[in-house]
């Protein structure tokens, strides 16, 4: 299995244009959060404003909407409750994050069955947490996405391929990417997470356990986001947002016993600066 190496962080990052403006960053829609898991959504969402995404909204709860504008007070709000404000900002956007915190109740399936008949074709949907538990659970069928990426944890994994953790060989995670959604790019998050493709099957060493804590996957799915919105759909860029995570999470760690995710999320823009000149 092929390595991802600090080199692919100077080769996706790029020094910002002087000329450009916040639209030239990308449209991101990050869909999360639920009465027990507002965290969630903030740390996604905080993780994509960081990154340097151009605009993002979130579609939340209105329960959720206060603690949302005070910890990123950068990013729009919205209500998932009302549908045609969810089909307009599906619409409007260029880059979905669906699941960090959403839990499993019906509105789960029906955000899912939205987002699946409202995106343009050309959007990318990254689905993390909830939403691929609620997929394996009603078989939604996710093959109509052209850029789809799934990011669940090992446990995850399980729900949506049908293998056990033993069982997640390359060669089975590979089959059940292809049968799940041929066209995706998965990353299976682990010790060492690994990415999987029709293209390429990658791994990372870096990561440590100080990053077993709540929020830690939430983080990545908005680093994704930004990457995405900025850097544009494609294995590499994929790489490299999977790679800053770790980056930073070992950084953090050389001191730090646990590493915060809200922690980690604020040295972002520090280490895009560095590997962008
Ligand atoms: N602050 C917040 O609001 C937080 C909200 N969260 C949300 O909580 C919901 C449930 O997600 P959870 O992942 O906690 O629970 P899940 O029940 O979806 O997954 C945990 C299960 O997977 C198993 N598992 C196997 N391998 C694993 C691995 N490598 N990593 C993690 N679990 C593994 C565990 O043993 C456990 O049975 C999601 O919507 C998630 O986004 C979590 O992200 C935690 C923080
Ligand atoms: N022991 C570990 N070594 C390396 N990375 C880890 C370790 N434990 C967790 N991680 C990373 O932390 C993140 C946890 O994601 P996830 O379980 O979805 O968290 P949450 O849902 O709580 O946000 C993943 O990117 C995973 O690879
Ligand atoms: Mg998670």
């Amino acid at each position: 299995m092929e390595k991802i190496n600090k080199s692919i962080l100077s080769k996706v990052i790029k020094a910002r244009n002087p000329e450009s403006y916040k639209g030239n960053y990308g449209r991101i829609l990050i869909i999360a959060g639920s009465l027990p898991f507002g965290g969630a959504a903030i740390l996604s969402t905080s993780a994509a404003v960081h990154t340097g995404a151009g605009l993002v909204t979130v579609l939340t709860i209105p329960e959720k909407f206060t603690a949302m504008n005070t910890a990123v007070p950068e990013a729009m709000t919205l209500d998932y409750n009302d549908k045609e404000e969810m089909i307009d900002a599906i619409v409007k956007n260029n880059v979905i994050v669906v699941g960090p915190g959403l839990g499993t109740s019906p509105k789960t399936e029906e955000i899912i069955d939205t987002v699946i008949k409202n995106i343009n074709p050309d959007t990318t949907v990254i689905m993390d947490a909830s939403a691929l538990t609620v997929a394996a659970e009603k078989s939604i069928d996710l093959t109509s996405i052209d850029k789809l990426i799934l990011t669940p944890h090992q446990g995850e994994w399980a729900r949506l391929s049908g293998l056990d953790i033993p069982e997640q060989t390359p060669d089975n995670n590979l089959s059940a990417l292809n049968r799940i959604a041929p066209k995706a790019v998965l990353i299976l998050k682990k010790h060492h997470s690994e990415i999987y493709s029709s293209e390429e099957v990658l791994q990372i060493d870096d990561g440590n356990p100080g990053m077993a804590t709540g929020g830690m996957g939430d983080t990545l799915t908005g680093i994704l986001a930004g990457f995405i919105g900025q850097f544009g759909f494609s294995l590499e860029t994929i790489s490299a947002g999977l790679y800053l995570h770790s980056y930073i999470a070992d950084k953090i760690n050389k001191t730090d016993y646990v590493v915060l995710p809200s922690k980690l999320i604020s040295k972002i823009p520090k280490y895009m600066m560095k590997f962008s000149n």
